[in-house]
């Protein structure tokens, strides 16, 4: 079975006036989890619409396996998509819903049933699909969207109304699916859910391609690329270091000293030489967190209104 690839290609959507995605490119890669980030309102759900025929591009395209999905032969057995957990029958129960969907893609029953198991529902097959709470509701949606088997999977903020037991559950579900060969791109504006799920990033503000890299290279390259130095002795460590014309920052507490403008090994061994005592030294690292903030600060669609604001 081949790998596929999605490629989304100068991706343009307009809805009316409202520009929703401006000129995307990125591609997710089979055999991981791709997570896809950015503020609200970024153009997220729009292009995951994009990607299965939901939302027609006002230009630009979208590729799986290098055909488009319209063209694709059985759509459901290439991609499988949880973007409305909600979307679901209400009047049918669990199962029929299930099935409803297996049978008009030429999907055998069984295949339901075991779809149900995995994501924990076959004790409520026969309740009615409205009846569902989110989090259940999400549970379907993934079985939903595993039932023809993919290669591709999108899933748009699937962790929504999971309780701490789903949560967990559907990160290793989503990386177990990656390391199966498949290509996994999931939304989110968690970024720490990001950091324990995804090992790359596509990250957009404003329908833009703001970062397209590793988890790690994201974090780096939002880093403030200094050095942390814990000490016993910071007023010595400090006049060493800015005698060397080394830029120095308040560390969160007086025993920690942040140095820019020299790497570890700089200023471990000026430490060394000047016979000052050190606890722990490291590059300077941001969270996921601080790097998103960072990427998107200017892209930012929705803030709530700072206080004294205009
Ligand atoms: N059906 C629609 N009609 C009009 N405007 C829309 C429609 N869908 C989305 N938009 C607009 O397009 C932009 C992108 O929305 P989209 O839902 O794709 O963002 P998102 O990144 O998924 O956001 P969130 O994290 O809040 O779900 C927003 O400005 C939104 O208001």
């Amino acid at each position: 079975m081949g790998a596929d690839v999605i490629e989304v290609q100068r991706l343009t959507k307009y809805y009316g006036r409202t520009l929703a995605v401006d000129d995307l490119s990125f591609r997710v890669e089979p055999g991981r989890v791709t997570g896809f980030l950015g503020p609200n309102g970024a153009g997220k759900s729009t292009t995951m619409r994009a990607v299965i025929g939901l939302d027609r591009p006002s230009s630009g395209q979208v590729l799986i396996g290098g055909r488009c999905y319209q063209d694709l032969d059985a759509p459901l057995r290439t991609v499988g998509a949880l973007l409305d957990a909600r979307s679901a029958h209400g009047r049918r129960s669990v199962r029929a819903h299930l099935l409803g969907l297996a049978r008009s893609n030429r999907i055998p029953d069984r295949r339901a049933d075991e779809m149900l198991e995995l994501v924990g529902l076959a004790a409520v097959a026969d309740q009615r699909a409205k009846g569902l709470s989110l989090g259940m509701a999400q549970r379907l949606g993934v079985a939903a969207a595993l039932l023809g088997d993919p290669q591709v999977l999108l899933l748009d903020e699937p962790v929504n109304g999971l309780d701490p037991e789903g949560v967990l559950w559907i990160r290793q579900l989503m990386k177990g699916l990656a390391q199966e060969g498949r290509a996994v791109l999931v939304s989110s504006h968690l970024m720490s859910e990001m950091a324990l799920t995804a090992s790359h990033l596509v990250v957009i503000g404003r329908g833009r391609l703001l970062a397209e890299m590793s988890v790690e290279e994201f974090v780096s390259q939002g880093s403030r690329g200094g050095v942390v130095v814990t000490t016993p002795q910071p007023e010595r460590l400090r006049e060493v270091l800015a005698a060397r014309g080394l830029e120095l920052r308040d560390g969160p507490e007086r025993s920690v000293v942040e140095v820019h403008g020299a790497d570890v090994r700089t200023v471990g061994e000026l430490a060394a030489e000047h016979q000052v005592v050190v606890y722990g030294i490291s590059p300077a690292t941001v969270s996921l967190e601080e790097a998103f903030m960072e990427f998107t600060a200017g892209a930012v669609e929705y803030r709530a209104r700072q206080q004294g604001a205009e």
